[in-house]
């Protein structure tokens, strides 16, 4: 699960160092096959000398983090087999070197399905980022033809077509292009493509790829047995449609049927916000923004007079507050140092079984920091107090969140929804998140929220706050949002949960919905007088 944060997998740069090591010392020895191994060793290098030269830079790039993972596994399994040629020494590369970690094959397809859901929530062009282009600037190293394959197989397994014979068309182009021996023939790769098409419901496409390989390869046994096959239900569908062009539909169905509203529509809808919102796409409305103003909070404690706190409203009603440069670079390391040891791959409740269980919607690695453990932590749990104005009584302890490759985590709410979780600790529902932006994401990793139509961009230091309950107590269903997929870069967040519990006199519920200027409410505003 190394994928599931940027910052574990770093980790492999020094497994990644130990590999040329070895294969140096290996290439010494023997020289036979030398030119498959050199070529290997190449790519290890350069790589690893880009990545040395800004390891979070370089990590933070998707796609260097994808081909670093298949270095380590895939590739890692070639050279191993083409250089079983008497050398106890090197035979098992991975076997000398416990004390190092090694990604695992579920890495890789973390990484391949991360690379797709960049692409698709960013539109961008398969062909690009097999070039290593980026909205057509340099961005990686180009992919090789084996990338593209390995990729496109981790696709296909995944049952991901659509996608996997994007790449696998790639894997071909660059084939050609490259002329260099590969564990892999052009025929397996038109095999894929006439297989993906097939399973895509595109028999002719099938058939037509099936025929290319059968120029290349006459013998092939698979794709011969699969013509007549392919060919036969060409004839079908075609006869389907000539009987329904004359109007024998078959049965007493109406044509049209009656458009409903479907749950997969909604979720279509909110898909397509989501992304446009990722993308940075949409404004929120000029009835909004016209009002939205930047002040320095001083009101609600002492301390804020000495230290006044930067504001910047960012939506109105539902209120979303970002505060400005709330952590100190200082107390951010320190949060990474004591939360990385004890990272976790982030979990989210089964609806069905109630259990903890690791999802592919949320990709992530996280650990809870307590006040007790650290004077840091104990003070920034009290800066929320004052930012916020709320009691910190029942407040969760510090959630500390790293995202993997291409992370993300889809739209959901933080407060619990069933009555029952929500008073589970007896502290009430979630009535507030903190939510603090330890990092700048070079590209991608914004906070969105789906239904105000808000994308809001990490910026270090800063924290961005709303409430998640109306006044009544029902969860505020406004407040959905969602993390983006990192397009570049590593992504630190930390997020601070205030509850219910402690509220009760500061803040007294009533049974009305989120009204006007809630939050700015409780952050007591200067009054119109003295403006
Ligand atoms: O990381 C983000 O931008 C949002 C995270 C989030 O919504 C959560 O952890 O609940
Ligand atoms: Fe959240």
């Amino acid at each position: 699960e190394l994928f599931t944060a940027i910052a574990e997998v770093e980790h492999l740069l020094e497994t990644h160092k130990r590999i040329i090591d070895d294969l140096d010392h290996y290439i010494d020895k023997e020289e036979r096959r030398l030119a498959t191994l050199k070529r290997h060793l190449n790519i290890y290098k350069t790589e690893h000398e880009r990545a040395m030269e800004d390891i979070p830079n370089y990590l933070g790039n998707p796609i260097n983090a994808f081909t670093l993972i298949k270095r380590l596994t895939t590739d890692l399994d070639h050279i191993e087999s083409s250089i079983k040629i008497g050398t106890e020494y090197i035979k098992n590369i991975t076997m000398n070197h416990e004390d190092v970690k090694y990604p695992a094959l579920e890495d890789l397809t973390g990484a391949a399905q991360a690379l797709t859901r960049l692409q698709k929530t960013y539109n961008l062009d398969v062909k690009d980022l097999a070039e290593g282009k980026l909205n057509g600037v340099a961005y990686s190293t180009p992919m090789s033809a084996g990338d593209c394959y390995e990729l496109g197989r981790a696709l296909y397994n995944e049952r991901d077509y659509i996608n996997a014979r994007a790449w696998m068309m790639e894997a071909l182009r660059k084939y050609e292009e490259e002329n260099v021996p590969y564990p892999f023939t052009e025929v397996d790769i038109l095999e894929y493509i006439s297989f993906s098409y097939y399973l895509l419901g595109d028999t002719r496409s099938a058939l037509e790829w099936t025929n290319k390989l059968l120029a290349v390869d006459p013998k092939h046994v698979r794709a011969k047995g699969n013509v007549p096959h392919y060919k036969k239900s060409i004839e079908e569908e075609e006869a389907r449609l000539r009987k329904e062009r004359r109007g024998e539909t078959g049965s007493d169905e109406p044509k049209e049927k009656p458009v409903e509203v479907t749950e997969t529509d909604s979720y279509a809808k909110e898909r397509s916000a989501y992304e446009a919102l990722c993308r940075g796409e949409m404004d929120i409305p000029v009835a909004v923004s016209k009002r939205l103003t930047c002040r320095y909070l001083t009101e609600n404690h002492p301390f804020l007079r000495l230290a006044p706190i930067k504001m910047e409203m960012m939506y109105l009603s539902p209120d979303v507050v970002v505060f400005h440069d709330v952590l100190s670079d200082g107390e951010i390391e320190q949060i990474k140092r004591m939360a990385q040891p004890r990272f976790k791959r982030a979990v989210v409740h089964d609806p069905k079984t109630g259990e903890l269980v690791p999802a592919h919607y949320r990709i992530s690695k996280s650990s809870w920091l307590r006040d007790s453990e650290s004077e840091t932590i104990a003070r920034i749990t009290r800066r929320v107090s004052h930012m916020t104005g709320l009691s910190m009584d029942s407040a969760e302890e510090l959630q500390v969140v790293n995202y993997g490759i291409g992370g993300h985590y889809e739209p959901h709410y933080d407060f619990a929804r069933k009555r029952e979780n929500a008073f589970s600790k007896g502290s009430g529902n979630r009535i507030a998140t903190v939510l603090f932006y330890m990092s700048d994401v070079a590209q991608g990793g914004a906070t969105v929220f789906t239904e105000l139509g808000l994308s809001v961009f990490p910026q270090r230091r800063a924290a961005a706050f709303w409430l998640n309950l109306h006044p009544s107590g029902e969860g505020d269903l406004a407040t959905r949002h969602a993390a983006c997929p990192v397009l570049q870069g590593s992504k630190w967040v930390s997020n601070k949960w205030i509850h219910q519990g402690g509220q009760e006199l500061l803040f007294p519920c009533n049974l009305e919905y989120q009204e006007e200027g809630f939050v700015r409410k409780i952050l007591r505003p200067v009054p119109k007088t003295s403006r």
